[in-house]
C-alpha cells in the first residue's frame, strides 16, 4: 500500500520556497529517517503530511487523499513534535484516558507502562511539563496511538541521553511488535540509526536522496594518505568532502566507485551521518574553509 506519494509538491512562506519540488513515496510499513540541515524543510514537509498546513501547488496523498483537515488522515496519522498541546485543563491522566476516544488503535496497556516507567506524575497539567518530559509524554502518547502512520518531528529533543536511548529502544520493540509507517526527522542521526530502513535526505527544499540505510552505507568512500597521492586518486571523481591532515597528509570523500589499490592511499568506509552532512555541505571543506 501506498501510504504517502508527493510528487513535486511545493510550499512557499511569502515568497521564500520551504519546499522546492519534493517527490518521494512511502509503500511499506518502514522506519525512514528525514534527514536534512537547519531549515532544510523537514517540519514543513511533515506538517502537510499530517494536514496541519496547507501545500502550495505539486500534489500531496496521505492513504491516497489529500491530508489537509482530513478525518481519515487525522484519525490514521500522528505527528508528534514539541508544538503537540492539550487543553490545559487536562492532566496527563485525563488525556491518556481521553486518548482510545481518538485513536482506534489506542494500546492503554503500552501508554500505561511507559508513563510509570518513565515516572511522569498523572495529576500534573501538560503545559507546565519540563522540556524533556514534555518530549517523553509526546513520545508515549505518539507510541500508544500506533497509528498507522507515526512522524515524530524531532523527538528526542530536551530528552536526556538515558531517556534517549529508552525512547529508541522502546520504539523498535513496539515497531517490530506492531509493524506501521514512521518517519522521523532528527539531528542525531549517529545515535539512531540503527533504528533506519530508509533515509529521505532533504536540502533547500529538495529531495537529494531516498535510499535504504544500507546504500547510504555505500554511497561514499573516503581517501586517505599522502597529499599528491590522494589528489592524484580523486582527480575527475565527484569529491564530497576534503580535509587536509597534515602539511603532506590529506583525507577526501567522494563518491564510491570501483578504486585502483594504489600504495600509500588508504580507502574507508564514511558513516552515514557524514555522508548526509557532506552532500547537504555548501563548501567542501566544512568549517576548515572559514579559516583558510
Ligand atoms: N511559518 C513560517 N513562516 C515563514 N517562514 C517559515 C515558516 N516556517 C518555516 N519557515 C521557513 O521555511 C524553511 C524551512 O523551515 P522548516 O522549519 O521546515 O525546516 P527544518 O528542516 O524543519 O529546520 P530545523 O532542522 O532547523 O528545524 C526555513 O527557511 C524557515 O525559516
Amino acid at each position: 500500500m501506498t501510504v504517502i506519494d508527493c510528487q513535486d509538491l511545493r510550499k512557499k512562506y511569502k515568497r521564500m520556497a520551504a519546499l522546492d519540488g519534493i517527490t518521494f513515496q512511502l509503500k511499506d510499513q518502514k522506519i525512514t529517517g528525514l534527514i536534512g540541515r537547519n531549515g532544510a524543510g523537514k517540519t514543513t514537509l511533515l506538517k502537510i503530511l499530517a494536514g496541519f498546513i496547507r501545500k502550495g501547488s505539486g500534489d500531496v496523498l496521505v492513504f491516497s487523499s489529500n491530508p489537509f483537515n482530513n478525518l481519515r488522515v487525522s484519525g490514521n496519522s500522528i505527528l508528534v513534535d514539541d508544538q503537540m498541546s492539550f487543553p490545559d485543563s487536562l492532566t496527563l491522566a485525563d488525556i491518556l484516558g481521553m486518548a482510545p476516544d481518538f485513536y482506534k488503535r489506542w494500546d492503554t496497556e503500552l501508554a500505561n507502562n511507559l508513563f510509570k516507567y518513565f515516572k511522569l506524575n498523572p495529576k500534573q497539567l501538560h503545559s507546565r511539563l519540563s522540556k524533556g518530559n514534555k518530549a517523553t509524554f509526546n513520545m508515549i502518547f505518539g507510541l500508544a496511538t500506533r497509528c498507522e502512520l507515526t512522524m515524530f518531528d524531532e523527538p528526542t529533543n530536551g530528552m536526556d541521553e538515558a531517556v534517549r536511548s529508552d525512547f529508541y529502544r522502546a520504539l523498535l520493540k513496539d515497531y517490530i511488535a506492531h509493524p506501521r509507517s514512521i518517519m522521523i526527522s532528527s539531528h542525531h542521526l549517529a545515535e539512531m540509526e540503527h533504528l533506519l530502513e530508509d533515509i529521505l535526505l532533504i536540502h533547500k527544499g529538495k529531495v537529494v536522496f531516498h535510499q535504504s540505510l544500507e546504500e547510504v552505507k555505500e554511497y561514499a568512500v573516503a581517501l586517505q594518505g599522502t597529499t599528491d597521492l590522494v589528489e592524484k586518486l580523486a582527480a575527475g571523481k565527484e569529491i564530497l568532502h576534503t580535509k587536509q591532515l597534515d602539511s603532506q597528509r590529506n583525507y577526501v570523500v567522494i563518491k564510491k566507485e570501483e578504486m585502483p589499490v594504489i600504495d600509500g592511499v588508504t580507502t574507508q568506509p564514511v558513516s552515514v551521518s557524514d555522508v548526509c552532512m557532506y552532500v547537504t555541505s555548501d563548501g567542501k571543506g566544512g568549517i576548515d574553509d572559514v579559516f583558510k
